[in-house]
Parts: C-alpha cells; sequence; structure tokens
C-alpha cells in the first residue's frame, strides 16, 4: 500500500461548507476506502466535529493559533482544535501567514496536543526553516500558482525537488507535501517521483460538481 497522503483543504469556499463538505468528505471516504491512498480533509472549523463524527477519514484545521487555553478572544487553541476530533492542522497556509513565532508556537501547541502539523511554505528557503520546527510535513505551495488551474508538478518541478532537498538536509524526518494547481493523477504521480510524500489541494476538487471523479483520478497512478 502507497503511504502517499492526499489532503483536500476546502479553504472558505461557498462549495466547500456544511452539506458540500459532507459530501465531499463522503468522496474522500470512498475513494480512499477504493484505492488504500490515505485521503483528509481541511475543512472550515465548524464543520470539523460534524465531519470527524461521521467519517474515518482523517479531519484537519486550517490554522491554529499557538496559545494555551485561557484569557485570548478570537483564538483558536489546539485543545479545541483536538476536541472536534480532528487529527491535524495546517500552519502558516499561504491564505493564512504567521510570524516565525507564531508558527513555533503552533507547532509545539498542535504537537503537545497530539495532532499532526502541516507547515506550509512558499519557497526551498522557508521550506528549510519550517523543517527546523520538526513539523510532520512541510508543504511546499508556490503561492503564485495557488488556485491558477497551473499544477506545480509541471509547472515548476524544480522547487519540489529543491524543497524535498532542504527539508531533508535539515531533518530527514520531516515528509514533504506539495500544493498548487494539483488537479490529475499525473501531478500526484510526478510530485511522488519527486520524493514527495503526498499533495495538499483544493479548487480542483471543491469546486467541481463531482469531487469523487477528480480524486479517483489523483489516485489513478499511485
Ligand atoms: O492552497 C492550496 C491548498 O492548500 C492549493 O490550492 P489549489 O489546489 O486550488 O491550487
Amino acid at each position: 500500500m502507497s503511504s502517499q497522503f492526499i489532503l483536500v483543504n476546502l479553504k472558505a469556499y461557498k462549495e466547500g461548507m456544511g452539506p458540500r463538505a459532507h459530501m465531499i468528505a463522503r468522496a474522500a471516504e470512498e475513494v480512499s476506502e477504493e484505492s488504500g491512498i490515505q485521503i483528509g480533509v481541511a475543512p472550515s472549523f465548524f464543520d470539523l466535529h460534524p465531519l470527524s463524527k461521521h467519517f474515518e477519514i482523517p479531519v484537519f484545521a486550517q490554522h491554529l493559533d499557538g496559545v494555551v487555553p485561557g484569557a485570548f478572544t478570537g483564538h483558536v487553541t489546539a485543545a479545541a482544535v483536538r476536541q472536534t476530533g480532528a487529527v491535524g492542522t495546517l500552519i502558516n497556509h499561504s491564505e493564512r501567514r504567521l510570524t516565525l513565532a507564531e508558527i513555533e508556537a503552533s507547532v509545539r501547541a498542535a504537537t503537545e496536543a497530539g495532532l499532526v502539523t502541516v507547515i506550509c511554505s512558499n519557497n526551498d528557503m522557508t521550506s528549510a526553516a519550517a523543517a527546523a520546527l520538526s513539523p510532520t510535513y512541510v508543504a511546499i505551495e508556490p503561492p503564485e500558482l495557488i488556485g491558477s488551474g497551473v499544477s506545480v508538478a509541471k509547472a515548476d518541478p524544480g522547487i519540489i525537488q529543491r524543497s524535498v532537498a532542504a527539508v531533508h538536509a535539515v531533518n530527514p524526518k520531516v515528509k514533504v507535501l506539495t500544493g498548487a494547481g494539483i488537479q490529475s493523477g499525473e501531478c500526484v504521480k510526478i510530485a511522488r517521483d519527486l520524493g514527495t510524500d503526498g499533495v495538499l489541494l483544493a479548487s480542483s476538487v471543491v469546486k467541481v460538481e463531482d469531487p469523487a471523479i477528480v480524486l479517483r483520478d489523483l489516485v489513478s497512478l499511485l
């Protein structure tokens, strides 16, 4: 069985909220069962518990704050995310950037709460910096390709290769995901062949009528 991980970020897309989040999670669970490939979803905070309750697939938060429970307003603690039944979290997504100190605090809080951590990075240098914080995964996503429909695997395979090398030079235990424009089994295979442990993607699954068709294609060459 392949150990590749496919993580679908539902972002704040209206096509990824409420009933649609359930539909996407159901498709992810079906395709995961059929293929044996691990597929997770990262919905809005409000859909974390509904999805973790109904589905077996890994459910991730899109962000968390590295603060301990206490007098903070409008913050999302690692303990609160854990309580929803989520098993992991994105940190420092390109659409939710943090300072270096905040990233470190978020990774520490999430790790202490037993959550899988995915630090997102924008290039190979920040991938190396992210690896120094010992997350479970670093996810390299060139911002200019996010949501563009142009796949990082085809447009910029060099950044994937350099990020895998940079991450492993700092900490060989840290796994690498890549994302931005990922849309087909061919993209996932190219990324895997360049040394990644999976992909992080959004629009090609979330914004289509039938996510299961795209998900089946994504796992088809693994
Ligand atoms: O930001 C992303 C996943 O976190 C990538 O988004 P797209 O798959 O829409 O390019």
